[in-house]
């Protein structure tokens, strides 16, 4: 449950305090996204967009559970996804370069 702000203050205390976890999750999440790529055969295999729909319908659940808008849920974890995908194809990409 939310802590109930007197001040626009405090709302936006309280947004900065979340941002700095989200922050540290978004790059504990793309570490593992960069992982990945090292078991992917070929672009499709990056993007795929099965896992893709696997884990919007996983994060649509969570949302009613955890009291948060589905739609809002869905649109902040497909873009989110979309730019990790890009710097998964970039990584992946570097992976298949020869290194001299
Ligand atoms: C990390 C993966 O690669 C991509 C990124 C995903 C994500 O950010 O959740 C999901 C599927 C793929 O598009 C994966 O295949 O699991």
């Amino acid at each position: 449950m939310a802590v109930t702000c007197t001040t626009l203050e405090q709302v936006r205390e309280n947004i900065d305090r979340l941002d700095r976890q989200i922050v540290a999750l978004l790059a504990e999440r793309g570490s593992f996204v960069s992982q990945a790529a090292g078991f992917k055969k070929d672009s499709d295999g990056v993007k795929a967009p099965q896992r893709v729909e696997q884990v919007i319908s996983k994060v649509r659940d969570l949302a009613q559970t955890l009291d948060a808008n589905p739609d809002v849920t869905e649109q902040v974890y497909r873009a989110m996804i979309g730019a990790f995908i890009q710097q998964e194809l970039a990584e992946h990409a570097a992976l298949a370069q020869p290194t001299t």
